[in-house]
């Protein structure tokens, strides 16, 4: 079931950085970072030099998220501060979309696909075969805290539909507002990783392992009944 969980990492307790990567270390299988450069979206978050923090504590793949307007300008830096697999925003590439993808290749890391929620999938429909990691908003990009985007569920589905009719082989994530009144729905609509901020996780109780512990329970309550196994 870890494997079905990400965190992002923007909404975790700065002060309590190192305690939190050792706990959630063995609760799911990959962190979230966001990268805002106050431009693409308004706001500003982590940085390439925290992802270099979180790599020395954690045991997880740590999944780049660059909302940044030149993308091609933080690649080989997130790259050498540790990123495992960078996810770019098909609003940000067209024009060098095959280019930066084969740069990811080349520094051995796996690359992700970030969908604005107003973004069709048709966007990156000739590069779709080229993803390791797809990620969906389902909310605007920029803060936690937001309102799930509904009509998202159509859009995880025909994600899921595409990767069967064409022999893809993406992960489908999600990002935004997964929490435990949108895990049901989430997972039957053909999410395989649902990221974790302020309301699916940290939201839920002040100490992190009761937040956990909280998480997990609603997760496998949400799951009953759904056709969708924990595994992948
Ligand atoms: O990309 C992001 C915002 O642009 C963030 O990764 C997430 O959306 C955010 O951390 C999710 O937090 P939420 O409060 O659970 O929606
Ligand atoms: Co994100």
């Amino acid at each position: 079931m870890k494997e079905n969980f990400s965190v992002s990492l923007m909404c975790m307790d700065f002060l309590n950085i190192r305690e939190q990567l050792e706990i959630l270390n063995e609760q799911v299988g990959m962190y979230h970072v966001d990268i805002m450069d106050g431009h693409y979206c308004k706001n500003i978050t982590l940085s390439p030099d925290m992802v270099k923090a979180f790599k020395k504590v954690s045991k997880v793949p740590l999944d780049v998220h660059l909302m940044t307007t030149n993308p091609e300008l933080w690649i080989n830096t997130v790259a050498e501060a540790g990123a495992d697999i960078i996810s770019l925003h098909a609003e940000t590439i067209n024009g060098q979309a095959f280019r930066l993808y084969n740069q990811i290749r080349e520094l051995g890391l796996k690359t992700g696909l970030v969908l604005n929620p107003a973004t069709p999938l048709s966007e990156a429909a000739h590069y779709l075969g080229r993803i390791d990691l797809l990620t969906i908003m389902t909310v605007d990009v920029g803060f936690a805290g937001q309102p799930f985007i509904e009509e998202m569920l159509d859009k995880i589905a025909e994600a899921k539909r595409l990767r069967e009719e064409n022999g893809y082989h993406y992960r489908i994530q999600i990002d935004g507002s997964c929490k435990p009144s949108t895990f049901k729905r989430l997972m039957d609509a053909g999410a395989d990783v649902l990221i974790l901020g302020s309301s699916g996780l940290f939201g839920l109780d002040q100490d992190l392992h009761e937040a956990c512990r909280k998480m997990t329970e609603s997760y496998r309550k949400a799951l009953e009944g759904s056709e969708v196994s924990c595994g992948l």
